[in-house]
């Protein structure tokens, strides 16, 4: 099938190489132009495991394709996917000027039939708003279906590949059936095609989301309150998890839940209730206890140091908003370095990939080095922001022997308590014992 891409971020980039790797024709659009160039020199802008090997292949089959312009994109593809941005707008909801732009656009161009789809994240009734923003610009038939994306960042290729789910919301037989025809390929192994209405499979996405974000925020509560009490959350956790209705997963407590989605996603949803006359007040809950974890191990450092932070030198491992992405956005650590900074402490981080995306916001106001352990050289105390499995199990004699002071405050619990106490170590996590 010919398929256009409009927006070459995480997700349309992935979804561009992916229906590429099944045997499609594909032309991803950008209005990035550097961004655009760099697609048609071989570069993949952004750090996503896998998806270089799909990208050069496919390039090189010629079945994937770069361009600036919208017009060529909507000749191209029978089936048009707007993998747009719909970040978070000043009260919480969520800005939706970046599809109904490119729909407003779409309209303007359309000659033929197309199946417009929405991958974006976006509120209840934004298909309505798309058909109509592209109904007053042309009277040539089209469909627009909602396509909500669950990938993941880091396991963004493997996600896509092999979905647990497709969801597409349609009220057309047409534009259904094409799209089953498209994704057929990824469900091979028999998980479903769920096909609904365009309100749902929207409201299906936050839902998901939402979800998930509260079930990681309900853990940071049980962690919090288990350092009150003397039990331990990775104990709890276990207990919990092996109960197949709770299940094992996103059960890990730590410094909040960051990345470009949870964060937006929920206030939306919240916001959308707001609008509809309904008040989520577990997402209020939610939003209130995540912006209170990002910044909980603050307190206690300021207090190890006796508020005494200023010229002390803080490590930090792990940037980026989880492991194996080089995304940024709403990261933990971005929170604590801004408070280690205004207490006059001085920062210096490693991270395997997001270094450079952090540079462009911290500027020289923190130092960056090539390695974990040249991170820790004469450091006061080590935070761990960010889960890499290179923290998992460091030299801990190394650790003593570059560090002023072997003070560990791990955000993510990355390591046992008892065999942390035996090496000598000050640590702190979250949901757990303090050691020394
Ligand atoms: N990042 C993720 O893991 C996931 C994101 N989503 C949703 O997918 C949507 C896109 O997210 P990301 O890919 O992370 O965004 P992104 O910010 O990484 O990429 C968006 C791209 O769209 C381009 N763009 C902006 N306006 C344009 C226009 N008028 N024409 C052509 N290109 C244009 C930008 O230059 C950028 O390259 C959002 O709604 C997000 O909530 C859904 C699932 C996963
Ligand atoms: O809509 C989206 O953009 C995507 O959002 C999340 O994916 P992502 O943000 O890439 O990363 P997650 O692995 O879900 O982690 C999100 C945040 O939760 C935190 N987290 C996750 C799991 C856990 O047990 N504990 C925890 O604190 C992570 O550290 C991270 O900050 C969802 O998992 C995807 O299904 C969804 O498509």
């Amino acid at each position: 099938m010919n398929i256009s891409v409009i927006g070459t971020g995480y997700v349309g980039l992935v979804t561009g190489t992916c229906l590429a790797e099944t045997g499609n024709d594909v032309l991803c659009i950008d209005i990035d132009e550097s961004k655009v160039k760099k697609l048609q020199d071989g570069v993949v802008p952004i750090y996503e495991p896998q998806l270089d090997v799909l990208f050069e292949r496919n390039i090189t089959a010629g079945r994937l394709k770069f361009s600036t312009s919208l017009e060529e994109g909507l000749k191209h593809g029978d089936i048009i996917f707007l993998a747009l941005p719909t970040p978070e707008d000043e009260d919480g909801s969520a800005d939706l000027s970046y599809v109904l732009g490119a729909a407003t656009d779409i309209g303007k161009l359309l000659t033929e039939y197309k199946v417009i789809v929405d991958k974006s994240t976006v509120p209840v009734g934004t298909a309505d708003r798309v058909t109509q923003a592209i109904s007053k610009e042309t009277t040539v038939e089209f469909d627009v279906v909602s396509n909500p994306e669950f990938l993941r960042e880091g396991f963004a290729v493997e996600d896509f590949l092999k979905p647990e789910r497709i969801v597409i919301g349609s009220s057309s037989d047409k534009a259904t059936e094409l799209m089953e025809r498209l994704y057929r390929p990824f469900v091979r192994s028999g998980n479903p095609i769920i096909i609904m209405d365009e309100k749902s499979a929207e409201l299906t996405k936050y839902a998901a989301n939402s979800f998930l974000a509260t079930k990681i925020t309900f853990m940071n509560e049980i962690a919090n309150f288990c350092e009150k009490v003397g039990a331990d959350v990775d104990k709890v956790r276990i207990g919990m998890g092996t109960d197949s209705r709770i299940g094992k997963r996103f059960l890990f407590p730590g410094i909040g839940y960051g990345g470009s989605c949870f964060p937006k996603d929920v206030k939306a949803l919240h916001k959308s209730g707001k609008d509809n006359n309904y008040d989520f007040d577990i997402l209020n809950a939610v939003i209130t206890v995540n912006d209170r974890q990002k910044r909980i191990l603050l307190p206690r450092i300021d207090a190890f140091f006796k508020g005494e932070l200023k010229d002390k030198k803080i490590a930090i491992w792990g940037l980026a908003f989880k492991p194996e992405t080089d995304d940024i956005r709403e990261a933990p650590a971005l929170y604590i370095i801004e408070d280690l900074l205004k207490s006059g402490a001085s920062v210096t981080a490693f991270d395997p990939e997001a270094m450079e995306n952090v540079e462009r916001k911290f500027g020289d106001q923190i130092s960056f080095a090539t390695d974990m352990y040249s991170a820790i050289e004469n450091a006061d105390a080590l935070i761990i922001c960010t889960e890499w499995s290179i923290f998992r199990t460091p030299d801990f004699n190394k650790l003593k022997s570059l560090m002023n002071a072997p003070v560990i405050f791990d955000g993510r619990n990355l390591y046992d308590v008892e065999d942390i106490k035996n090496e000598g170590f000050y640590y702190s996590s979250i949901g757990r014992k303090t050691i020394g």
